[in-house]
């Protein structure tokens, strides 16, 4: 019986949350290219501001790294999200006429901001496995679902979201995304329960705010005034 690994922990206790985002109307629209691009647009624009402050996560991991290959390899992170996955929202706000300056300077949402506090909190006051518990289901899920739409029939041939689905769907993406399950797997080894049990918290909290910042978009959530 093989040993299981903390990594299918954490992907069991998070399967109900990520199966919910499955089902958002966000994501079968986008699945079935029937997403008005109305909420596309929104959720490039608070995603984009999202990944910049999602992305000095990779600097602190290599900041708290213990080793050369993983304070590369989070160099190399940080270097992907900043230049090849904003670049998908930089071309895409270009072909819907919004500037460079108009994408940088949009507002977060309250769902955004709380996402990103979130992330930047356990960055800056926990562990490297915590880090890695925080941006492990921002890099997973998006790859189970890129990796899933790459196979529905025509998701692919469609003008506006093709280019998401590739991106999320790529081999880089999963070769990344298993870099960082293989990492979390490493960092857990020999911990003790109460700790297993705080990165699992982490781990449920970033599924958790995942669902909402799909949910965020769909809706187009502003703040009350
Ligand atoms: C909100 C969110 N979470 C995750 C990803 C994938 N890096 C993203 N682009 N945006």
């Amino acid at each position: 019986m093989p040993v299981s690994r903390f990594s299918d922990r954490l992907y069991h206790s998070a399967h109900e949350i990520w199966a919910k985002s499955h089902q958002h109307p966000f994501l079968t629209e986008l699945r079935e290219g029937t997403l008005d691009p109305r909420r596309f647009i929104y959720y490039l624009k608070q995603d984009y501001v999202y990944l910049i402050d999602y992305a000095k996560l990779f600097a602190f991991g290599s900041m708290k790294a213990g080793d050369m290959e993983t304070m590369v390899k989070f160099a190399e992170l940080l270097h992907s999200t900043l230049h090849v996955e904003m670049a998908l929202h930089r071309g895409y706000a270009e072909r819907f006429g919004v500037t460079r300056e108009e994408l940088e300077q949009t507002h977060p949402a309250p769902t955004t901001v709380a996402y990103t506090k979130y992330l930047l909190d356990v960055a800056q006051q926990g562990s490297l496995a915590e880090v890695v518990a925080a941006l492990l289901p921002c890099m997973w899920s998006y790859q189970e679902i890129g990796a899933t739409f790459m196979k529905i029939p025509g998701a692919l041939e469609h003008p506006l979201y093709r280019e998401w689905i590739l991106m999320y769907g790529s081999e880089e993406f999963e070769a990344l995304t298993n870099w960082c399950i293989g990492l979390m797997d490493r960092l857990a080894e020999g911990l003790p329960e109460r700790e297993l049990a705080q990165l699992e918290e982490r781990f449920l909290m970033a599924s958790k705010l995942e669902y909402l910042f799909w949910d965020m978009a769909y809706r187009q959530e502003e703040w009350p005034v």
